[in-house]
């Protein structure tokens, strides 16, 4: 059974394994900037409005870029979800070709190689790919939010964005990556780093389990994502911890190591937004160190980002909120999907089982367009196969 969200197109939508919000009928656009007016255009947004305000938007992948963000006066917040009704007439364009991918890993792979052992040499890079689907007809997005929602590990978002031409543009996703969540002065977040694809086979399954959590490639990248957000949040927290090592955690399609980071905020007024642009870009999307791998990535990558490994989230009167990693997502537009994946890269990665990694990724988006079982498979596995 839908939600019912009161509205069938609502500027944003977050649908997580027990509870949903949207936009009520009186949503209106913040206006633009970049993250550095971000605190100065929510206090505007929260000024004098009534208390059940909320603020949802994205924030790009890079900071410096201008943001999506809606004011609802009125959103509707209610308990759970379900269903899926299919969707069909897909044509898919690998718009990173395989070869392209792997030239692009192979290089990212030299540099890391070059610079170990030296002080600022890069020790993680995370490296995306395109993919375009082109349905025969409009994409139906309250359908493809259903299927979204499909994944109890994952929040499901839909998100409309600043047209560019083409008609209603939208970031559409379901992302298992908790980047921040903030009630009163409790933070938690849920970095995930170090991937494995899950198999319907239940004994193969469990292999890519034990080998993901026995993987100390996997355990290194994961750990840089963790060390980061640990460094970033001490100063702001008097209260910060984490366990010792990662855990297995799993979305349908992949295996995830996964940490769950809690503190607690020296200043509990700061809102959840500003909280997330502090802590992002993470090494689950960027890289080590930070600067210099963001400044490799439009280098390395044959097109933007866009919202793409940006984030997005919620935010409530009192800072309270949730912001979630912006993968297994898609903007949406007319049409077409335009799809991106993943991967983190560290001495020792290779680039054909990376690639594989993110032909995984794209399963989650892609099965929530509606293609399924066998067609999915094929697809995936001809994705994996090209060269
Ligand atoms: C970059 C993506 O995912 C991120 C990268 C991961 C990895 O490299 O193992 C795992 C989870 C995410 O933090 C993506 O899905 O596109």
């Amino acid at each position: 059974m839908r939600p019912d969200t009161g509205r069938n197109d609502p500027a944003f939508e977050f649908r997580g394994s027990a509870a949903w919000i949207c936009a009520g009928e009186s949503a209106t656009a913040v206006p633009r900037g970049t993250s550095a007016t971000l605190g100065a255009r929510l206090a505007r947004a929260f000024d004098g409005a009534p208390e059940s305000t909320i603020v949802a938007g994205a924030l790009p992948f890079d900071l410096t870029e201008e943001d999506s963000f809606w004011v609802s006066t009125s959103p509707r917040i209610g308990g759970l979800a379900g269903a899926a009704p299919s969707m069909a007439g897909w044509t898919i364009r690998e718009m990173t070709p395989a070869a392209v991918y792997e030239a692009g890993v192979a290089r990212a792979l030299e540099i890391i190689a070059a610079g170990a052992g030296q002080p600022d040499g890069l020790q993680k890079l995370v490296l995306a790919r395109r993919l375009e689907a082109m349905s025969d007809r409009e994409i139906d997005r309250a359908a493809l939010m259903d299927r979204l929602t499909a994944d109890p590990a994952a929040t499901a978002f839909m998100l409309r964005l600043p047209e560019r031409g083409q008609g209603p543009r939208y970031l559409a996703g379901a992302s298992p990556e908790l980047l921040m969540e903030k009630r009163g002065d409790r933070i938690i977040s849920h970095p995930l780093a170090g991937s494995s694809a899950r198999s319907a086979d239940p004994h193969a399954d469990a292999a890519a389990r034990a080998s993901l959590a026995a993987s100390s490639k996997d355990r290194h990248e994961h750990r840089h994502v963790v060390e980061f957000l640990l460094d970033t949040l001490a100063p702001l927290c008097h209260e910060l911890r984490c366990p010792d090592g990662p855990e297995i955690t799993s979305t349908r399609a992949l295996w995830h190591l996964g940490t769950r980071i809690e503190g607690r905020l020296r200043d509990p007024e700061e809102p959840s937004a500003l909280l997330a642009t502090r802590v992002h870009p993470t090494p689950a999307v960027c890289g080590v160190p930070q600067a210099r791998a963001a400044a490799l990535i439009p280098e390395l990558e044959d097109g933007p980002r866009g919202f793409y490994a940006g984030t997005v989230g919620w935010n409530d009167r009192r800072g309270d909120g949730s912001w979630y990693v912006t993968i297994r997502s898609a903007e949406i537009e007319g049409r077409v999907a335009r799809l991106h994946a993943g991967a983190g890269l560290v001495l020792g990665s290779d680039p054909e089982t990376e690639r594989r990694e993110t032909a995984t990724k794209f399963r989650t988006f892609l099965s929530a367009l509606g293609l399924e079982g066998a067609e999915l498979d094929t697809l995936v596995e001809t994705m994996e196969a090209s060269r």
